[in-house]
């Protein structure tokens, strides 16, 4: 695929990284279902970035808004749902936002790559798991015949398929759980994609596979200097695989900071609860806590915080204000969106500092 240098298109949040250190730059997106009742926000103004050979976690719970953000990234929303013709998604240079079907077809596999939760929401029964792997190497790399056969074989190898020469010739129902998972990350790997975005994929595995699936996730990026968004909603998982984290609650990023002072310093009330539902940072007899009610559809514009009704440090002001990603903490790449920050100032303070500016706040 051909990378156009795009110094003029240098990110509005340019920091010591620059754009060509960038492999995926999501900009202010918002995607927004319109149902016969209601708009559900479902991603409502998420800005991220991946840097190259980097993993990014995307962490929250059931409806925060994950899946569709991959989906959106993917070019895979379909009406009802719409993406907001103001957000921006960068991937070499271009805001594919703006790109059309084929277009995005061209990017898909070979550029952005995805694993779902469910291998056989990708594999297809009726197909050898070789045959598939060979028909992306057809469609992405141009390889056929006894050149392609050899290529899956390699493939399976490189995912840890034992006696893989037997086992290009078998049907997914004769794989189990996790070695289907990995035939689906060969498939993924036979397109050569510089992004990979893993949704839940070691959700459905029991912890053993789940740690081998991991692993071998890892030995990937390292090989291959593979850009990954991870998603899931598993803090034990982000502990282990990212190296950044973004954490979402109802559409929005709500934190975000490298993994260590995330986990060091949570400072947003919804990550301490998040940290607090972790079994292993449990001392033994300690009954789990977990957060109490669920994650609310986002079915109006942000005017408060949506975590409020949840949140055991809510005051008056975050039913009325809604709060902006704040620098916190010691890291410069640690934000939380939450009227407790900045720490220096006071609540009256910090209220104004997010309350938006013709509201007569300092914003
Ligand atoms: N096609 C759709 N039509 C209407 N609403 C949708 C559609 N797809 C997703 N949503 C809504 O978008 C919100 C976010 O859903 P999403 O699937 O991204 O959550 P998630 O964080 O991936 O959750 P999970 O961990 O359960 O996979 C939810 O409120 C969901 O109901
Ligand atoms: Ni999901």
């Amino acid at each position: 695929m051909s990378r156009h240098a795009r110094d003029d298109n240098v990110p509005l949040n340019a920091d010591a990284t620059s754009s060509r250190d960038l492999a995926l730059e999501v900009e202010n997106l918002r995607t927004v279902f319109h149902t016969e009742h209601e708009q559900i926000h479902a991603v409502d103004g998420i800005s991220f970035n991946i840097r190259r050979g980097e993993t990014v976690g995307l962490v929250g719970e059931s409806g925060s808004g994950k899946s569709v953000t991959a989906r959106s990234i993917l070019g895979l929303i379909e009406s009802p749902g719409e993406i907001d013709p103001a957000s921006a998604i960068r991937f070499e240079g271009d805001n594919i936002t703006e790109y059309t079907e084929s277009e995005y077809e061209s990017i898909r596999g070979d550029g952005i790559a995805m694993v779902f939760q469910d291998p056989l929401s990708t594999l297809n029964p009726v197909y050898t798991v070789g045959n598939q792997i060979k028909e992306a190497l057809s469609l992405h790399q141009d390889l056929r015949g006894t050149a392609a056969t050899e290529r899956a074989i390699e493939l399976l190898e490189e995912v840890g398929i034992p006696d893989a020469a037997r086992r290009v010739t078998e049907y997914p129902h004769q794989f189990s759980g996790g070695m289907r998972q990995r035939a689906v990350i060969a498939m993924a790997l036979a397109c050569a994609p510089e992004v990979l975005i893993c949704d839940e994929p070691t959700t459905a595995l029991d912890v053993t596979i789940q740690a081998q699936i991991i692993d071998l996730l890892m030995d990937i990026q390292a090989e291959r200097d593979l850009s990954i968004l991870f998603i899931t909603h598993d803090m034990g998982v982000i502990a282990e695989v990212a190296d950044r984290v973004n954490v979402m609650y109802a559409g929005e990023i709500v934190e975000s900071a490298p993994v260590e002072p995330l986990f060091a310093e949570p400072k947003h009330p919804y990550t301490r609860g998040l940290l607090r539902s972790i079994p292993s940072t449990q001392t033994s007899g300690d009954r789990l806590e977990t957060i109490k009610g669920e994650v609310p559809t986002p079915n109006e514009p942000a005017s408060s915080c949506r975590f409020a009704p949840r949140c055991p440090k809510s005051f008056e002001e975050c039913s009325e204000v809604a709060p902006i990603p704040t620098a916190v903490g010691d890291d410069p790449d640690h934000d939380a969106a939450c009227l407790l920050y900045p720490e220096s100032m006071t609540t009256d303070e910090a209220v104004a500092h997010h309350r938006p500016a013709d509201d007569g706040g300092e914003q």
